[in-house]
């Protein structure tokens, strides 16, 4: 969560630079830290001045809209922690504060527990629920996007029947109106408005905690592409239930304070739709990948909606809410907030981005080297034994053993379907081999997730590039700097992101979306990304492949330059000049088997090499 120390002392700017879209989410690994108020002293002093509200004497009705407020600004905060950040779009917000308004209300209720002692213990019931919950649904691979929030909407629905079944609730809900309101405020209304106002500043501490971190980086990682990020050594199933317990707990404490607020609940009003589709439609509104985003949009409705409650057109406001909200998604699709920060980057006196470069390029030595791995060569790095995989009836692999030996390019051929990728998939943990062994500097891989394989030294590219479409090109690879090269603080990850920038020719390009870059461009993130874990073993799966002649050319540059890195390459390539260019053995698989390994020039004129290689070989 540090700042960066190294660029803030470079006079650079007149104005700090405005974030890209999504870049706050990663802001300490990947800017430098703009000149101006941190966001935890912003949040603090609003926190102080706004504690003095009561003080005004204003009327009761300005303290419980407030309240209301600041209570939204809490559900709609810890909503965005898991759903925002990581884009697991949650329908079940509504199960968790309902969990919180229960355990309060019956602790208070039935065990005349203190209202302030009940609030952990709603935090926690809610936060146990949470976790339950994700520790099976995020095993399951498949469920994200409307089948997780589905899911979860379904949960709303189980939680609600469970309680008003049961003497939890009773089917006749639980009142209240004896439990004293501890009397922290002037009022009842005004401590309903403190305790808000508390809880409010507490989870947006807590989001912009985890957005400027690494945890945050993991998750905004996730959101782009989750297999991706396990791959560059992002925990993703740990992440994603810290962030499922984060986002219950807090749900869970705005049920606590609910459950007194309301002083009589019921299942039936609690454990319905409006608390997810309310929280979902202001963090969308306010924008997701911003801490600040969910309150900005918290405060617009719920302010919107009572000055039309006040003015006796409720359901002309909800009405007029619905239009607003149909207009800012069709108009503002990354949210208010980020439409704001488009203005304000065009405002004159902003400096675009690529000023920022030289400050950054001035901080980056040569690149690093990968591992000091050339003078152990000729010693096994990586050993594969009976490597078998199966899809459905489809044997992708068939017993195959290959050995790699530190500091060598081991050339991976084979015609198209013949297993090489699959090799690749199951070495570096996307896929679990059916059967057979892998090895990696003596130790075992077998059942390791793809995270700890990522982080015991070994990287690897895609066919086709999966960069995090969200992110810049330079968080792109700091987050693999963060994850997989050892690297603790997000503005050193920054720095050495940088180099590795420079070292792939891309620095340039660093403020730019994926989505800008041609494919050459992409396929060198995509090594830069790979280099920056700082792996001894790089899987290079067709790196080439759409390569125009001289691009071609630049990336066998490149991948010598990796290997005098000291670095050990699997080259998994089907262009024969730069095979015979870059490797110093081959071996070559057809059907999943391996059907010949050897110096490069002799095993490709072998006759079974040819005959199954034939097509390939004379077409390069
Ligand atoms: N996820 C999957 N589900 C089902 N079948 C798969 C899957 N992945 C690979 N296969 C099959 O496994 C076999 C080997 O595929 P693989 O992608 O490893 O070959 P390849 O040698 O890398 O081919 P190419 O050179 O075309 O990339 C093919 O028959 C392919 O259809």
């Amino acid at each position: 969560m540090k700042q960066g120390i190294g660029l803030r002392s470079l006079p650079l700017r007149a104005r700090p630079r405005p974030l890209a879209e999504g870049e706050g989410a990663t802001r300490a690994i990947t800017s430098a830290p703009a000149r101006k108020i941190p966001a935890p002293l912003l949040i603090l002093g609003a926190g102080v001045l706004l504690a003095f509200v009561p003080q005004l004497g204003l009327p009761a009705f300005y303290d419980s809209l407030l309240y209301l407020m600041l209570h939204w600004v809490v559900l709609a905060t810890s909503w965005n922690i898991l759903s925002g950040y990581s884009g697991y779009f949650s329908f079940g917000h509504g199960a968790f504060f309902g969990t919180g308004i229960y355990t309060s209300a019956n602790l208070m209720a039935r065990y005349d527990w203190p209202f302030l002692w009940t609030l952990p213990a709603a935090a926690l019931v809610a936060m146990v629920l949470g976790v339950a919950l994700g520790a099976i649904v995020f095993r399951v691979k498949g469920v994200r996007g409307e089948l997780f929030a589905l899911l979860t909407l379904a949960i709303t629905f189980v939680i609600g029947t469970i309680v008003v079944n049961t003497p939890l609730d009773g089917g006749n809900g639980v009142s209240l109106a004896a439990v004293p309101v501890p009397k922290i405020g002037p009022t009842p209304s005004a401590t309903f408005y403190l305790l808000a106002l508390a809880a409010a500043v507490a989870t947006l501490l807590i989001a912009w905690g985890i957005q400027v971190s690494k945890f945050g980086a993991g998750l905004f990682a996730i959101h782009d592409d989750e297999e991706a990020a396990e791959v560059l050594g992002v925990p993703t199933y740990r992440y994603k239930l810290m962030a499922l317990a984060v986002s219950c707990a807090l749900a869970g404490v705005a049920g606590g304070i609910h459950a007194l607020f309301l002083s009589y609940v019921t299942a039936g009003e609690v454990f319905t739709i409006t608390v997810p589709l309310t929280v979902v439609l202001m963090s969308v509104l306010g924008g997701t990948r911003h801490w600040a985003g969910p309150a900005i949009g918290a405060v617009a409705i719920t302010g919107l909606l009572y000055s039309f409650t006040a003015a006796d057109h409720a359901v002309a406001g909800k009405a007029l809410i619905g239009a607003i909200l149909i207009a800012a998604i069709l108009f503002m699709p990354d949210g208010i907030l980020e439409r704001v920060r488009r203005l304000w980057r065009r405002a004159p006196g902003t400096v675009p981005p690529s000023e920022t470069v030289p400050a950054a390029a001035a901080l980056a030595p040569a690149a690093p080297s990968v591992a000091s791995a050339a003078a152990a060569q000729g010693e096994v790095l990586l050993r594969v034994k009976g490597l078998s995989k199966s899809f459905k009836g489809v044997r992708a692999l068939a017993g195959v053993d290959v050995e790699v030996r530190r500091g060598e390019i081991l050339g991976l051929l084979g015609p198209n379907g013949s297993g090489k990728s699959t090799f690749i998939n199951v070495v570096s943990g996307h896929y679990t081999p059916t059967a057979g062994q892998v090895e990696f500097e003596g130790r075992s891989l077998n059942g390791l997730p793809a995270h700890r394989i990522a982080g015991s030294g070994i990287a690897r590219t895609y066919q086709i590039p999966r960069p995090f479409g969200h992110l810049s090109v330079l968080q792109n690879v700091a987050i693999a700097t963060l994850f997989g090269g050892a690297v603790r603080d997000p503005s050193d990850a920054r720095r050495q992101a940088m180099r590795w920038l420079e070292f792939t020719g891309l620095e340039q390009k660093h403020d730019a979306r994926p989505d800008d870059l041609n494919l050459h461009q992409r396929k060198f993130l995509e090594l830069a990304r790979a280099l920056a874990s700082r792996p001894r073993l790089v899987l290079l799966d067709e790196v080439l492949c759409g390569l125009t002649p001289s691009e071609i050319d630049d990336a066998v540059a490149l991948i010598r330059r990796i290997r005098e890195q000291g670095s050990t390459i699997v080259f998994v390539e089907h262009v024969m000049r730069a095979v015979m260019a870059l490797t110093d053995r081959i071996v070559v698989f057809n059907h999943g088997v391996l059907l010949a390994e050897g110096p490069p020039r002799e095993v490709m004129q072998r006759p079974e090499v040819m005959s199954a290689y034939l097509g390939k070989a004379a077409h390069a």
